[in-house]
């Protein structure tokens, strides 16, 4: 079951000039960065109230933010709703046709599993369903 809009990611070229902009001129709470290996993907959090924004970089200028930060130079990337349990979520969704873009879940930020839904079968929007790990506070 899908239980909340988790975060709502934005691809920045430069994430350190990103970070200072959210936490200095709009005064957000800033959670951490995190460099996610599986999506050579950095990401920085910034929770509000019932959801978080996520800056995503590539720093080492690979993976998919690369791409699409070489297409666009950066903008909003990606919804991403949390789920009380992906696989049920994923087989229900692939019963109704959507495309998945990997087999099975993998790691993502914050020991969360997650898998994307390609944005060419949702509307032209890339969708993220993330579960917490066990450790999820
Ligand atoms: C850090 C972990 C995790 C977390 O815990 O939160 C993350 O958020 S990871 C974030 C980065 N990871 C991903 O995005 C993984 C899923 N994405 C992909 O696999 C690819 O980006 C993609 C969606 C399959 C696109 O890759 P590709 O096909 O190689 O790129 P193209 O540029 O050729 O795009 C094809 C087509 O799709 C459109 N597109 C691409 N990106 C997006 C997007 N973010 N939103 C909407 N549409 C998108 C693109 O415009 C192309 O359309 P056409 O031009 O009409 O063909
Ligand atoms: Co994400």
């Amino acid at each position: 079951m899908i239980t909340a809009l988790d975060h709502i990611a934005i691809a920045v070229p430069d994430l350190d000039e990103a970070i200072k902009r959210f936490l200095e001129d709009f005064g957000l709470t800033y959670k951490g960065q995190e460099y996610v290996e599986s999506q050579k993907t950095a990401t920085a959090f910034f929770p509000l109230p019932e959801t978080q924004i996520e800056l995503v970089a590539s720093p080492d200028g690979e993976g998919p933010i690369a791409k699409y930060i070489e297409k666009k130079g950066g903008g909003i990337h990606h919804l991403c709703f949390r789920t009380d349990d992906i696989h049920a979520d994923v087989a229900m969704l692939k019963e109704k046709g959507y495309q998945f873009l990997s087999d099975a879940p993998g790691p993502g930020a914050h020991g969360c599993q997650v898998i994307f839904i390609h944005p060419k079968s949702c509307g032209g929007v890339l969708i993220e369903l993330s579960q917490p790990g066990d450790d999820h506070h």
